[in-house]
């Protein structure tokens, strides 16, 4: 089942030029793609490339002088802001790229409780209508024996409850940032960067927890740097170059010399990974600017395939063997 869909999503921001005149600049452009319940769809690409703002605009959490176009579905009904909200942290939540987004002062059970919250409304057998003191009071207790039973599915002991953030290691606080995350029981859950620089024992404790959360129904849009652990994971890779997705590939396309993906940044990035030699493409690294001034397919300068037509317009996003890519060339 199609959770969220994002069809044609452009992202600019307002920039004040002398006294009366604003320039936008749009950083994301013509990005369609989608994420399905169940399954793991990770966004790969280089840094400034958009994954963030593409979390950020889905979550409606995107800085005030961002003008967005385009339309984003959750489940086939067209979400506005006010839907963005609605969703947030109850059927939409996001485990954020570091430990910073906890509440400093607030101790660790009750963030947590704060969340569960979000899913009482479509999960509570004790109705709250007219309760009286022994319902709240029963509600209460079912409120700490689901507080227990997250805890103890990230491994973390029930003391740990009463700690504020500053008392958690590094591990506990990203097991905190997943229950967290998962406490209100949402669709679709948005993971940005959740595994930048982190020992390998611990990062293949995330995957697993991860895959077993998509296992269980949810969607995971799993935004990374880390072709590797994408790989471990995901059901399908959405590859991202300089604000918009070029190309949409399985896991199994990421093979060889890249033979079987479709876009030539898609295969430059999985050649530039250490264990295939550090091969760089060709062509000038351009800054990001003059990418996003041209007209046509943003990768055309550095392209070993490019022709004049690439710089006419944005490729059109089309479906080649059982992925998607933007390049009129590729086959
Ligand atoms: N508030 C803002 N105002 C203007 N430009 C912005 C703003 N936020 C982001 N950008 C620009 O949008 C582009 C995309 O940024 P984004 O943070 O989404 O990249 P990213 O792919 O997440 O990078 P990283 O992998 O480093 O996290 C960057 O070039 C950035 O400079
Ligand atoms: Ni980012």
């Amino acid at each position: 089942m199609t959770l969220l869909k994002i069809d044609n999503l452009s992202v600019s921001f307002a920039r004040g030029k002398g006294l009366f005149r604003v320039e936008e600049t749009e950083v994301i452009h013509g990005l369609s793609m989608t994420a399905q319940a169940g399954r793991i769809t990770a966004v790969i690409g280089a840094s400034g490339s958009g994954k963030s703002l593409l979390a950020h605009a889905i979550l409606g959490i995107l800085p005030s002088n961002a003008i967005t176009r385009g339309t984003l579905y959750f489940k086939g009904a067209p979400m506005n802001n006010a839907a963005k909200t609605e969703l947030r942290g109850r059927r939409l939540a996001l485990v954020p790229q570091s430990v910073q987004y906890l509440d400093p002062l607030m101790k660790v059970g009750a963030q947590v409780s704060y969340s569960l919250e979000g899913s009482n409304e479509r999960n509570d057998p004790i109705k709250m209508k007219g309760a009286n003191t022994s319902r709240i009071h029963a509600r209460k207790k079912l409120m700490q024996e689901r507080l227990g039973v997250i805890l103890r599915k990230y491994g973390l002991a029930t003391d740990v409850k009463e700690r504020y953030p500053f008392e958690l290691s590094g591990g506990m606080a990203r097991r905190v940032l997943l229950s967290i995350a998962t406490a209100g029981e949402p669709e679709l859950i948005i993971a940005d960067e959740p595994t930048p620089g982190i020992h390998v024992e611990a990062l293949s404790e995330t995957l697993r927890h991860f895959r077993s959360i998509a296992d269980q129904g949810a969607g995971i849009l799993w935004i990374t740097h880390d072709i590797e652990s994408a790989l471990q994971i995901a059901d399908e890779l959405v590859v991202f170059y300089a604000g918009t997705n070029v190309e949409t590939a399985r896991p199994e396309d990421f093979t060889g010399s890249g033979e079987l993906l479709r876009h030539p940044y898609s295969k430059a990035l999985w050649n530039a990974l250490p264990h295939n030699g550090f091969k760089m493409p060709p062509g000038p690294q351009l800054t990001l600017d003059r990418d996003l001034h041209s007209s046509g397919c943003k990768y055309a300068h550095r392209c070993p395939m490019a022709t004049w037509e690439c710089t006419e317009e944005l490729p059109l996003l089309r479906e080649l063997r059982g992925g998607e890519v933007r390049c009129i060339h590729a086959t």
